[in-house]
């Protein structure tokens, strides 16, 4: 559930007067997501999102979102272009929260990832990568390497209750990843998206019923990192099955697409296994830390870190990029 700021109609519509964007028709609070509060809006002139920041977001890196969102979608990349208000400004306050319209993308998010989402995903992420060479702005990747020991740090104390003997596992594991991490200035940097899940791309019925990637979501993570480490992201959150094992037919596919449009070099596709493995410490690190400070009867759900276990031990455990589908 993720309406976590009420909005009255009164103050939207108050909100809305300071845009071209005719009358409110209709508006609704949207229950997905856990970041921020999300609306769509119906006005006489279309479909619209409004985003309510709340308190994960750090309101001086929102220039840098909304910047690379408008960017990226100037380039023709199928993502959610900032609206300005009648004063040019998009970043704007409603009800006590820093807030923002995007346009409406189309399309769902795959519930269940088939091989025939995979290559469109992998053209998508290389169109973001390309699309977003000359972007002016930057920003760390805050839950990078430099993040990993502290968020294990913060989770030391209670973290083996959701697993006996995970901290020490965790701890292995990292320094071997953190050791072997690519040497800045080694591998090509860009603006990265940084968590592209399913629940992140929509798609539509391209044609023959083939499905194509119609909109790429949720910037809020994207800062400018290592371009393969996007790529390793996808292949934890696309390629493995409800049973964790690993699908290479579409990691094949996710990497085929990607390397069609933006190749690799070879220092890249040697990095790849262990950018696999910081992808999925990334994401086991940050589900650890909310299940272990999420306070009982939160309305957010909590997803699983063993999840991201289970992938972390299967990138540990290859030894070159074939395993990966290269
Ligand atoms: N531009 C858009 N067009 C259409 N629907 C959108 C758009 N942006 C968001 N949505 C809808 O809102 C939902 C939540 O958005 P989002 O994933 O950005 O939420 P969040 O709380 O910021 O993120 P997180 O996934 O990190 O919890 C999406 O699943 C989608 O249904
Ligand atoms: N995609 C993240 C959550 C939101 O960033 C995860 O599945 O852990």
């Amino acid at each position: 559930m993720a309406v976590y700021t009420d909005v009255q109609d009164e103050a939207l519509r108050a909100y809305l007067a300071d845009y071209d964007l005719g009358e409110l028709v209709a508006f609704r609070g949207i229950a997905e997501g856990v970041e921020n509060s999300n609306y769509a809006l119906k006005t006489t002139k279309g479909d619209w999102i409004l985003t309510l920041y709340e308190k994960r977001v750090e309101p001086a890196e929102l220039p840098y979102f909304l910047g690379l969102m408008r960017h990226l979608a100037g380039r023709g990349l199928a993502c959610p272009e900032p609206v300005a208000g009648r004063d040019g400004q998009a970043l704007r306050e409603l009800a006590g929260r820093p807030a923002a319209i995007c346009t409406f993308l189309p399309g769902v998010w795959p519930r269940r990832v088939r091989p025939e989402h995979c290559a469109p995903l992998g053209t998508a992420l290389a169109e973001l990568h390309l699309a977003g060479m000359d972007f002016a702005g930057s920003r760390p990747n805050t839950l990078g390497p430099a993040g990993w020991r502290p968020l294990l740090e913060a989770c030391r104390d209670s973290g083996d209750e959701v697993r006996p003997g995970l901290i020490a596992e965790l701890d292995a594991t990292l320094a071997g990843i953190l050791a072997q991490w690519p040497a800045p200035g080694t591998l090509p940097v860009g603006q990265i998206h940084a968590d592209l899940f399913p629940d992140n791309v929509f798609f539509l019925d391209g044609p023959q019923g083939r499905p194509r990637v119609s909109g790429i979501i949720d910037f809020y993570f994207a800062c400018s990192d290592l371009l393969a480490y996007d790529v390793a992201v996808c292949l934890n959150a696309w390629c493995f099955e409800p049973d964790f094992s690993f699908n290479a037919t579409k990691a094949r596919a996710v990497l085929a697409a990607y390397v069609a449009r933006r190749p690799m070099s070879a220092q890249e596709r040697a990095a790849l296994p262990v950018l696999c493995r910081g992808a999925a410490i990334r994401f086991l690190l940050t589900r650890l830390f909310d299940w272990t400070h999420t306070p009982p009867g939160a309305l957010v759900t909590r997803k699983d870190p063993l999840d991201y276990l289970r992938r972390l031990r299967f990138f540990a455990g290859i030894e070159g990029d074939s395993a990966l589908g290269l």
